[in-house]
């Protein structure tokens, strides 16, 4: 039975040795909380790191290590602390965590630890590769693990492989400066489908695909050589069931919690101040010590709320041997310390600070007393805490406070979503909070937890697998036309049967790759060999249908005797003869038509007009890809408007918009050229749109090949130009 494989960076379960005795505690952080149901009804594996290194697991406690992650359906993957040290600590948390996280001072560019990085993903492949079986969908999570898609898809290019990252994707500005940045976006590109949280973070993804990879970005897909990369945002929700229903429980025997015997001890001093509750790993992303200074301004802008709240802060140790962390957590430590002495008094401590993580019954406990919880991350992939907080809330009663710099901000605007850098509206929107009535709280929670409760864990990982499966239908409808060996072999045996013959060629995108300057794409001596050597054949005809120039065509072929077609079918060179118009055909339009092209060449750095006899072409090959699109479609809308009353067409090509008469194409041009003659073999082969007028208008019986993967007519498709010169040998050949 096919199965689903989970990998992230840490296992579900953390194990520790204590004293030869193996013990398991559950991870904290919102990837693996939330992922721990997905798996626990999925019948999948879960790869991943235990938590120990090798060089901390004894020798006779091997196979006891590996039998307690066995037992919760995981696998485990061996690190060393040298790997931990460089991947972990190292590239993942020193370089990825902060630049992602738009912390560029914190960002850290070692050679050592992106090798390390490299060689754990290599690890991690190995181990996924070993457990894949036929059938089998792949699952990978998150920032540490962005290489590892390629990997598995370079050995299994049979396996659906998903890839999910649960922190930001940054503006590509920001992305540009890492030096492995194309090694990184190539590893996430293994994958089939790229799932972010918010569609923010998806389109800074596809924009730094398309600028600094040049892949062709169409909406949300991403078309490579031989696949088609889908794009998508879902935000994660959490398993909400889980929350509301021990939230219940825990109401039904409150007096057992530990935070209310906590203030049974402060009974007789402030029993009715409101609790303003705020948890987090300790992360500087979290905006934590930013939280205490804004607590601090709004008890001295409205001091009349001093003993009548609390700030109680749970920060959860986290990477604490990255310098940043350390540092993180001395100031936190001098914040609560200065502002309790600041503010305290006999009877009021103002803010109660744990510093450890605590089991999920604690947790509940902390929800569900809290009245107002205080959420300021500078910035935040998702933040669970924030949904986890409404979901326990059983009577709807309670304020949530939430940075709009988190992920979540997103689906819960009926929070009071603030800048985590304004004290202003944090100390504002903390009084509002406490002063709401309940009437307002109840309403705002009602909708807040329908959503939660709607779009929750499993709803989110169903989505993810759904789309997942359904890249591979898409894949599929390409696929069907993928030329096979098979059918390459029919079409050559058709073509040495064949009694007359006609190739018809698209020249750039097909005879040669693009170039930056048109000019420079002249055919090599190879080319211009195999094309004289088919031309010789007995009854083959070969035809070189461009959109390019007479001038430039004729000049590039006119050693080697074929019939060229040049710009779209305006003119044609017979077989050793001359140049000549096919139609009568009117150019007073350019006159009007230049002046706007001009404009959008000024306005648009790298881009450029070709002038032809009878059509003007704008090129934008060369301008920023994201300004390159917009101008272009428009320029299109403005074309086609002009164009309405007068017999122009605009023809969309290969990163260049062509406006010209638009009763002219290349459909009509091979339509033209067989008239009236017996050709027993008809092939036909191109990249762009305009070769779709040939591919739609060519007799069924043609072979219509499009190079690359895309929408087409052709009846075929091949990845590249390689393939077509492939192709060419083995007609020259024939
Ligand atoms: O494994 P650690 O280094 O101890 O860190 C814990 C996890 O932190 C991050 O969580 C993120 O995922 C959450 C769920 O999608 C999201 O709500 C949050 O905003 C993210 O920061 C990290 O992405 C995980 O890989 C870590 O395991
Ligand atoms: O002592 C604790 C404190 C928090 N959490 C969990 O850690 C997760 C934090 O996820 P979030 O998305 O808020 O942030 P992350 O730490 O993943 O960046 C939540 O599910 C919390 O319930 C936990 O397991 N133990």
């Amino acid at each position: 039975m096919s199965k689903t494989i989970i990998i992230s960076n840490r296992l579900p379960l953390q194990l520790q040795i204590d004293n030869k005795t193996i013990k398991a505690t559950p991870s904290v952080g919102g990837l693996a909380t939330g992922m721990k149901s997905v798996h626990r009804d999925s019948n999948g594996i879960w790869i991943g790191w235990t938590g120990l290194t090798e060089e901390e697991i004894p020798a006779d406690l091997r196979d006891e290590v590996v039998e307690a992650t066995i037992q919760e359906q995981c696998v485990p993957v061996s690190l060393t602390e040298e790997d931990i040290d460089g991947f972990y600590y190292g590239f993942s948390n020193r370089t990825i965590w902060p630049l992602f996280h738009y912390f560029m001072e914190y960002t850290e560019f070692e050679k050592e630890s992106w090798q390390s990085y490299v060689t754990v993903n290599q690890k991690y492949a190995e181990v996924v590769l070993d457990n894949i079986e036929e059938g089998d969908t792949v699952w990978v999570h998150d920032y540490q693990l962005m290489l590892l898609p390629a990997l598995i898809k370079k050995e299994r290019p049979d396996v659906q492989i998903g890839f999910f990252l649960h922190i930001p994707f940054p503006s590509y500005e920001v992305f540009r400066t890492l030096p492995w940045r194309e090694e990184i976006l190539k590893g996430l590109l293994g994958s089939d489908l790229i799932g972010f949280h918010t569609y923010d973070y998806q389109r800074h993804f596809l924009s730094s695909v398309s600028r600094i990879l040049r892949n062709e970005v169409s909406f949300n897909e991403i078309t490579l050589k031989d696949r088609i990369v889908t794009v998508n945002s879902y935000p994660m929700g959490i398993d909400y069931n889980k929350f509301s229903e021990a939230a219940a429980k825990h109401d039904a025997a409150k007096n057992q919690s530990e935070l209310q015997r906590r203030l049974d001890l402060h009974i007789d001093s402030t029993p009715d101040a409101k609790m303003i509750l705020s948890i987090d790993r300790l992360d500087y992303s979290k905006g934590i010590a930013n939280r205490i200074r804004a607590y601090e301004y709004f008890l001295e802008k409205y001091p009349e709320f001093k003993e009548k709240v609390r700030l109680v802060m749970l920060a959860v140790p986290s990477r604490s041997n990255v310098p940043q962390y350390q540092l993180l957590k001395k100031e936190v430590d001098e914040l609560v310390g200065r502002i309790n002495g600041k503010f305290a008094s006999v009877s009021w401590t103002p803010i109660w600070y744990f510093y450890r993580s605590m089991p999920f019954e604690n947790l509940i406990d902390l929800y569900t007393t809290c009245e107002v919880a205080l959420l300021t991350p500078i910035r935040d992939g998702m933040n669970l805490v924030a949904k986890e907080y409404v979901a326990t809330r059983t009577d709807k009663k309670g304020v949530l406070i939430l940075s709009e710099m988190a992920g979540a901000a997103q689906e819960m605007s009926e929070a009071l979503i603030i800048n985590p850098n304004n004290f202003e509206e944090i100390a504002d929107a903390l009084k509002q909070a406490i002063e709401m009535p309940e009437a307002e709280q109840i309403k705002r929670n009602k909708f807040l937890q329908k959503r939660l409760k709607r779009y929750n864990v499993e709803k989110w990982a169903n989505d993810f697998m759904t789309s997942l499966r359904d890249t591979a239908h898409k894949a599929d409808i390409v696929k069907a036309i993928r030329m096979r060996a098979d059918q390459e072999d029919e079409m050559f045996e058709t073509y040495k049967k064949a009694d007359k013959r006609i190739l018809f060629l698209d020249y750039d995108g097909t005879l040669r790759g693009f170039v930056n300057n048109p000019e420079d794409a002249s055919p090599d001596d190879d080319l211009i060999e195999l094309v004289r050597t088919i031309h010789n054949q007995d009854n083959t005809e070969v035809v070189i249908i461009s959109g390019r120039d007479r001038h430039t065509l004729g000049t590039w072929w006119q050693d080697v005797p074929i019939t060229l077609i040049a710009e779209h079918g305006v003119w044609k060179r017979p077989v050793g003869g001359e140049w000549a118009v096919t139609e009568n055909l009117k150019n007073d339009w350019m006159d009007t038509v230049r002046p706007i092209l001009e404009q959008f060449v000024d306005r648009t750095a790298g881009t450029f007009i070709e002038e032809k006899n009878y059509s003007l072409a704008w090129h934008y090959r060369n301008a920023d890809p994201d300004l390159g699109e917009k101008r272009a479609s428009e320029l299109s809308n403005v074309l086609k408007e002009l164009s309405a009353n007068n017999e122009l067409g605009v023809l969309d090509g290969n990163k260049v918009l062509e406006i010209k008469d638009s009763t002219i194409h290349k459909g009509k041009a091979v339509t033209k050229h067989i008239f009236g003659k017996d050709y027993s073999f008809k092939f036909a082969i191109g990249d762009d749109w305009t070769d779709e007028y040939m591919f739609q208008d060519l007799p069924d019986d043609a072979f219509t090949i499009k190079v690359g993967l895309q929408k087409t007519a052709a009846k075929y498709y091949v990845d590249d130009t390689d393939r077509v010169r492939d192709l060419l040998k083995k007609f020259a050949a024939s």
